[in-house]
């Protein structure tokens, strides 16, 4: 069983069960922008009206950029001490598994319902497949509902829900040693006050598994997701509540719809397309049209979906273009396949463009035009790329960059200017990088850097930068991206390796550096966080699309990991927690981006026990207490 997460040209598969000669078979797809994938049965069952197999945590189609975190197998070991043994440090992988988990634990205890022998009996689990009524009390940082019924301690799982609701749900799976159960959503019977319907932009809402949120205000929507990151810290960080600031409000999206500038909806293909590979003369023809869209939610089937009104202006009409193309070519497809649709932004002076050319522009269908305020001089064509092998331009404020398809880029433009200027101004210390003579910081690493984004746009506050991606493609977008924002090799740096071969490059003082850190969702690794706390720059810049392995990451960098001296003692990290906030990078969906800045302590200031001994004076007597 393996699954691919179409909008990231990434296969996830589960690699106890993934036969490895098939893996690299896969992996060996990738970089294709219309890329083969749907091994499993869907289009089989949907043909035998089979009910579909269920992933046992569907990734959703419209979600960001990073691996799956259905794809990871249920740990469920939690760190015992972040201060202590480092061999557990890593265990929690932040998989929708573990928070969900966390958040039904959690329901349980504030209603009262987790002790057995309370007087109340658990009532009989509902059939499996039947439907039950629920009354949803939260919503889960997995973006689901979670219900209870009268008299029963079993938490129901069910998604586009809002607390408050009375709602229908059919039971498909129950886990009763955790305590929940799984169900599919079938209708609301008493609404919740929260919850506004005529908000819902997209008929394919509650089907769709793109998003779970359209029935909500953004205002809610942005509060939600703030609660998401505090319960990350706190279930996930292993750090004392005293050391995790206050979280601040979520950062908006200034569009809240049309933002996506990728998608890529996809449709599978004929019946036993898989065995019909052409090898033994057979090779299945579709007889129909498929369904071309996005995955219905629970499910690995296909939806048909004509227009994702999340997408660009740009992206949505190739979307319908791509749609029409397939649907004309359909006898050139033998299995199903995945459309790649990429918003590319042509920027042209406002002088040039009213000239006679702009009416042949104006008329083209294919694409948009956009002009932002009247101060500025240009107005953006877009279109809609779908060739695997092009590049595609964005701009953020006057930054201006490429990126090929295989290579990560932020999928929302529109949050991207708020997004890197918050980041500008949060990188420094405040208000002046020269109190008590600390060093100027003057050098970046920009680690999980992709094509650059951080490096360029922070290129301005910095003497020298060097950029760290595992992507030799991105890296050479990257170098690239550079010399097109006017930024020389002499400033800027960039390898295609490793992070963790980071260390062995960095020529900068660690007093003078401060490191940015953006990786995938499964977070940084052990030996990349322990040469991180080796080298102890001035100040960490870690931004994250999985709050839940940032705080556990940032529980280890705070907290401290065995044997390695944060210059603090053992069992104690060298850094602490300015600010956390979240950004909401994809409204609609469940998901949060998170920021946290972190700075060195200064020697000799650890955090006081209440006895009055700080930093070293407090080191030794902890070295001495573990030498006992
Ligand atoms: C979330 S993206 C961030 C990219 C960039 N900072 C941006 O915002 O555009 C994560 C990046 O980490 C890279 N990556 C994944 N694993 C890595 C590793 N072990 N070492 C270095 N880079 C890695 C991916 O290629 C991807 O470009």
């Amino acid at each position: 069983m393996f699954l691919y997460e179409p909008l990231n040209d990434q296969y996830y598969m589960s690699s106890r069960i993934f036969h490895p000669s098939l893996r690299s078979l896969i992996k060996s797809a990738r970089g294709f922008g219309i890329a083969r994938y749907n091994m499993a049965s869907s289009a089989a069952n949907a043909a035998s009206g089979e009910r579909p197999r269920r992933k046992r945590f569907e990734e959703t189609p419209l979600q960001s950029e990073e691996p799956s975190r259905g794809s990871y197998r249920f740990k469920n070991k939690r760190m015992k001490n972040g201060h202590g043994d480092s061999s557990q440090i890593l265990q929690t992988n932040g998989t929708n598994e573990e928070v969900l988990l966390e958040d039904v634990k959690e329901l349980l205890k504030t209603m009262n319902l987790h002790e057995q022998g309370d007087g109340k009996e658990q009532a009989k689990l509902a059939e499996k497949f039947s439907e039950v009524e629920v009354t949803i009390q939260k919503i889960s940082s997995t973006g689901d509902g979670l219900g209870l019924m009268p008299d029963s301690r079993q938490v129901y799982v069910v998604p586009f829900t809002v607390p408050g609701d009375t709602i229908t749900a059919k039971v498909f799976k129950h886990d009763e040693k955790e305590g929940y159960s799984m169900a599919d959503f079938i209708r609301v019977n008493k609404p919740s006050p929260v919850r506004d319907d005529s908000l819902v932009k997209c008929p394919y809402f509650a089907s769709c598994s793109g998003c779970q949120f359209q029935m909500l205000p953004y205002d809610y929507q942005l509060a939600h997701k703030k609660t998401i990151v505090e319960k990350a810290y706190k279930n996930f960080s292993n750090l004392p509540p005293k050391l995790i600031p206050a979280i601040g409000d979520t950062i908006g999206s200034p569009l809240q719809y049309g933002y996506r500038t990728k998608l890529t909806p996809h449709f599978d293909g004929p019946p036993d397309a898989r065995r019909s590979d052409g090898r033994n003369g057979i090779r299945r023809t579709f007889k129909q049209v498929p369904p071309i869209g996005f995955m219905k939610k629970g499910t690995r089937l296909t939806i048909d979906i004509e227009d994702c009104p999340i997408g660009t202006s740009a992206v949505r009409k190739g979307m319908r273009r791509e749609r029409e193309r397939v649907s004309k070519e359909l006898d050139n497809y033998h299995r199903g396949a995945t459309l790649l649709l990429r918003e590319n932004t042509e920027r042209i002076p406002k002088s040039e463009f009213h000239s006679a050319a702009s009416n042949e522009i104006q008329e083209d269908p294919d694409v948009v035009i956009e002009e932002k305020d009247d101060d500025d001089e240009f107005i953006y064509k877009k279109s809609c790329t779908t060739d695997p092998k092009s590049t595609t331009t964005e701009y953020i404020d006057s930054f201006q960059f490429t990126n090929p398809a295989g290579a990560f880029f932020q999928n929302n433009n529109s949050i991207l200017p708020l997004f890197t200027s918050y980041i500008r101004s949060h990188i420094l210390p405040s208000p002046s990088p020269q109190i008590n003579n600390t060093p100027k910081i003057t050098h970046l690493i920009d680690a999980y850097s992709g094509s650059g984004l951080f490096t360029i746009t922070l290129s301005a506050l910095f003497t020298t930068s060097l950029g760290i991606d595992i992507s030799p493609q991105s890296i050479s977008s990257a170098t690239h991206n550079a010399s097109l924002n006017s930024l020389p090799p002499s400033r800027a740096r960039f390898l295609a390796a490793d992070a963790s071969a980071l260390f062995s490059s960095i020529t900068s003082p660690a007093a003078e550096t401060v490191v940015v850190i953006d990786p995938p969702r499964k977070g940084c690794d052990e030996s990349f966080l322990r040469q991180l706390m080796g080298y102890g720059p001035a100040r960490v810049v870690y931004v994250s699309c999985n709050v839940h392995t940032q705080a556990r990451d940032i529980g280890v960098l705070v907290g401290g990991m065995k044997g390695v001296d944060g210059g603090f003692g053992v069992g104690e990290g060298a850094y602490e927690i300015e600010s956390i906030v979240g950004f909401d990078f994809f409204p609609q969906t469940g998901h949060v981006e998170g920021v946290a800045v972190l700075r060195r302590k200064e020697e000799g200031k650890g955090e006081e026990d209440g006895d009055g001994k700080v930093g070293k004076e407090k080191d030794n007597e902890k070295v001495g207490d573990a030498q006992v």
